[in-house]
């Protein structure tokens, strides 16, 4: 019998447009996961394939490639991957910050921001809702994926209908919501690269993965409202909110977005193995 090649799929809504109707080859075998449970089936070799968080495959960048087409990247605001806090940013020196054990990238990119900001914190391993933890003495939460989408509807909501994009809020009776996408687009004004479609160098993905992931890709992107429909229902958010959020993601990894990249990389990883984004196909014996 041939050797199914092992995949590993983070599946938020975030990657609705290019997992929700994939039709994956008969030659994969996938598992599902969060962002840290992925970061460690790849690296570990339970899979050879996975959408990862971006901070482990720039830790790993001598022994993993990424697709050089595909990425979960956004230009300024995400509003999945949110810090909750009471005193404004500048005021966060010494303070206690609550960390989601599911994400990976993001600590590193909180990290990075507050660096910049000269601001000691405290990090910590806690999870709960938002206004849970701030309650019981949590300075900051960090959340991210679709709980956090949803943490941060909650807190601003309700959103109306003639509310434009550009005034969508990010505070309400003094809670705050900093969207660390947007934070690293006033630092860089670059965009911010959460995710990338990673390999092992030494087993490339077969080629009707990658032709089945550009399909799906290229239909999810032709159905959003259907899509948002349908994961708004999920997540009990309005359709209008979810569309905007689905659209807002570049899946391409495109000039831009590598700027941003490279830059996270020198910034979180200083000396870090060159990036290796290349086709598969490129790299087969
Ligand atoms: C935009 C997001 O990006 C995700 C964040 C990740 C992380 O923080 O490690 C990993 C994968 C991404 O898909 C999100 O979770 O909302």
């Amino acid at each position: 019998m041939t050797r199914l090649y092992p995949v590993g799929l983070i599946h938020y809504t975030n990657v609705a447009p290019i997992l929700d109707d994939i039709e994956l080859p008969d030659t994969v075998t996938a598992v599902r996961g969060v962002p840290t449970e992925m970061n460690a089936a790849l690296l570990d070799g339970r899979v050879s394939f996975a959408n990862i968080s971006i901070i482990e495959f720039i830790r790993h960048a001598d022994t993993l490639a990424a697709l050089p087409d595909f990425s979960v990247a956004v230009l300024g605001a995400v509003y999945s991957v949110n810090l909750f806090h009471r005193r404004p940013w500048a005021d966060l020196h010494g303070a206690r910050i609550a960390l989601t054990a599911q994400s990976a990238g993001s600590v590193a990119l909180l990290e990075v921001l507050l660096r910049h900001s000269r601001l000691n914190v405290t990090l910590e391993r806690a999870e709960g809702h938002a206004r849970d933890l701030l309650d019981a003495g949590y300075d900051g939460v960090l959340r991210i994926g679709d709980s956090a989408l949803r943490e941060w509807y909650d807190a601003v909501g309700p959103i109306h209908d003639d509310v434009s994009v550009l005034d969508l809020p990010h505070q309400k009776d003094g809670l705050i919501v900093t969207d660390l996408a947007q934070k690293w687009f006033e630092l860089t004004g670059h965009p911010f690269v959460f995710a990338v479609w990673a390999y092992r160098k030494d087993d490339p993905p077969p080629p009707e993965l990658l032709r089945a992931m550009r399909m799906a890709r290229r239909r999810g992107i032709g159905h959003l409202g259907d899509i948002s429909a349908r994961h708004a229902a999920k997540l009990g958010l309005p359709e209008r909110v979810v569309q905007h959020y689905l659209w807002n993601f570049r899946y391409h990894l495109e000039a831009p977005d590598r700027l941003g990249l490279q830059e996270f990389a020198d910034l979180a990883v200083p000396g870090h193995a060159p990036l290796t984004l290349a086709n598969p196909d490129t790299l087969r014996p």
